[in-house]
């Protein structure tokens, strides 16, 4: 029988193990820099692939949108309020809309007190779950500062909506319908000149070269008409607004130079193979850029590119002068058909204006003009998360030819609004936009408005950060950037691009 005595009966004092023969000890994870990009495994919308642009970054444009940009904005949409209640008379509809107002005081006051963000409150809309389930995964305890900018400054816009949403009568109210308005009233220079080139059914050329051309000319119109974004040009006299929406031709030859990553040529090798294809934009700013698109929009169905054109808009009023559904109808009925904007216009100027208002109603009649507003575009997600969140947009969009999004904001959500090296392909940078399996091509048409730089070289990064700081924020800058994305080997743009 074995001893109680003996040492080996005995729990030893401390248990050692030899682990020489172990991998050795890892570093705490905190004192480890973080790799980037992410691994798609840790991607989600608080750590985008590269670390996120943050309110309380100083260097960048998230720091003037949130700390100065977006207070402004809410202070300009409160006098349009005041505008409209002090054209009410109806007691009912006039305390309805100052508890709107109050409800915009709470906002600011969120706003100037760095607030946490909030769940939305339930206004019935269909969109809530959505919104709260994003801010109860990702943004618990985030503030408008330190939650990334895309989704704060996105987040800012839908409780402005609520503001108005939770009212008995004002629950349509667009605090920026006003502006969009006077904005294009005051566009009437490049409004009528596009008219009188565009306004006749076009004799377009069977030279391809002459085609591409006029493509080209085109898609450049399209392009630089982002340039007139009420979100950032608060105050502009009608003299800028013309120096802005310049269009003739050696404008056009001496802006190309500002494109810095250029796919244009690419885009028009693609585009003039299509023969009754569909195109989709997904719109970017109402008045003047609309009007641009729909220039566009019309010569691609007239030269047979195109049988259908697919719109995508906004379901609530959205960074100021995104297109929602009145924006685009009242386009379409008062601006080019029946309304009286341009009180001194020539009646001939008129008259193209009307002609083209005319072709493009029927379009619409038609079905080969079509306006869409998913509810997917007014959320704070990266399109990083399209095929994720919304598979039937992703979907319908990979029916698409080709995809074209328009403008600063479009492209910040597919490049997930992050620190992306700015030698970063595109395809690269929008991520599953452009490998996901059915992918549609995907083009971006964006002046260059905030910090997220992708597509061009490293050493035109370096030089204008040296000689033009400012130069991601003023807007006289551009990319036109393509991808082909993942339709399989055989699709037509696999052989183009
Ligand atoms: O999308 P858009 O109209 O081209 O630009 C929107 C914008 O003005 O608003 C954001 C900042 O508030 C930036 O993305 C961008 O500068």
């Amino acid at each position: 029988m074995a001893s109680k005595a003996h040492p080996s009966a005995k729990a030893p004092s401390k248990t050692m193990l030899n682990l020489g023969n172990l991998p050795p000890r890892q570093k705490q994870a905190e004192n480890k820099p973080a790799a980037y990009p992410r691994t798609p495994t840790r991607v989600n919308p608080n750590q985008p692939p590269w670390p996120a642009y943050r309110g309380y970054h100083e260097y960048s444009f998230a720091h003037a949108t949130m700390g100065v940009r977006l207070p402004t904005i809410l202070a300009k949409a409160i006098n349009d309020v005041y505008q409209t209640l002090n054209q009410e008379y109806d007691e009912g509809r006039v305390l309805d809309l100052l508890d709107c107002v109050e409800r915009m005081q709470q906002l600011m006051d969120d706003l100037h007190g760095n607030a946490k963000l909030r769940p939305i409150v339930d206004d019935g809309a269909g969109d809530v779950a959505l919104w709260n389930k994003e801010i109860a995964k990702f943004f618990r305890g985030k503030d408008f500062m330190n939650a990334p900018w895309l989704f704060a400054e996105a987040y800012k816009y839908r409780r402005l909506r609520e503001c108005f949403s939770l009212s008995k009568y004002w629950v349509e109210y667009d605090v920026f319908f006003r502006q969009k308005c006077d904005t294009f009233s005051r566009s009437a220079q490049a409004v009528f000149e596009l008219a009188a080139r565009f306004s006749e059914p076009q004799q377009i050329q069977s030279s391809t070269e002459k085609n591409k051309l006029i493509f080209l000319e085109l898609t450049q119109i399209c392009l630089w008409g982002n340039s007139t974004d009420l979100s950032l040009l608060i105050d502009m006299t009608e003299e800028d607004i013309k120096n802005l929406q310049s269009t003739g031709g050696e404008h056009l030859a001496a802006t190309e130079k500002n494109i810095l990553g250029n796919d244009l040529h690419k885009l028009a090798d693609y585009v003039l193979t299509l023969k009754g294809g569909r195109v989709d934009f997904v719109l970017d700013n109402a008045g003047f850029e609309l009007y641009c698109d729909l220039v566009y929009a019309d010569w691609l169905i007239q030269a047979g590119i195109c049988s259908q054109i697919v719109f995508h808009g906004k379901r609530i009023p959205w960074f100021v002068s995104d297109v929602t559904r009145k924006d685009w109808d009242w386009i379409l009925n008062t601006a080019c058909l029946h309304g009286h904007l341009f009180e001194d216009a020539p009646e001939e100027d008129m008259h193209q204006l009307r002609a083209m208002g005319r072709r493009w109603k029927q379009y619409e009649k038609e079905g080969k003009w079509k306006y869409e507003q998913h509810p997917f575009w007014c959320t704070g997600f990266s399109f990083w998360d399209l095929n994720n969140e919304a598979p039937d947009l992703f979907q319908y969009l990979s029916e698409s030819d080709l995809v074209i999004f328009k403008g600063d904001l479009n492209h910040r959500k597919l490049t997930y609004d992050c620190h992306f090296p700015i030698q970063s392909t595109f395809p690269n940078a929008i991520g599953p936009m452009a490998s996901d399996p059915g992918a549609p091509p995907v083009c971006s048409l964006r002046t260059i408005k905030s910090d997220v730089v992708v597509g061009i070289p490293e050493e035109v990064g370096a030089r204008l950060d040296e000689e033009e700081p400012g130069w991601k924020i003023s807007g006289k800058y551009a990319v036109v950037l393509l991808s082909a994305g993942n339709k399989g080997k055989d699709s037509a743009i696999a052989a183009q691009v």
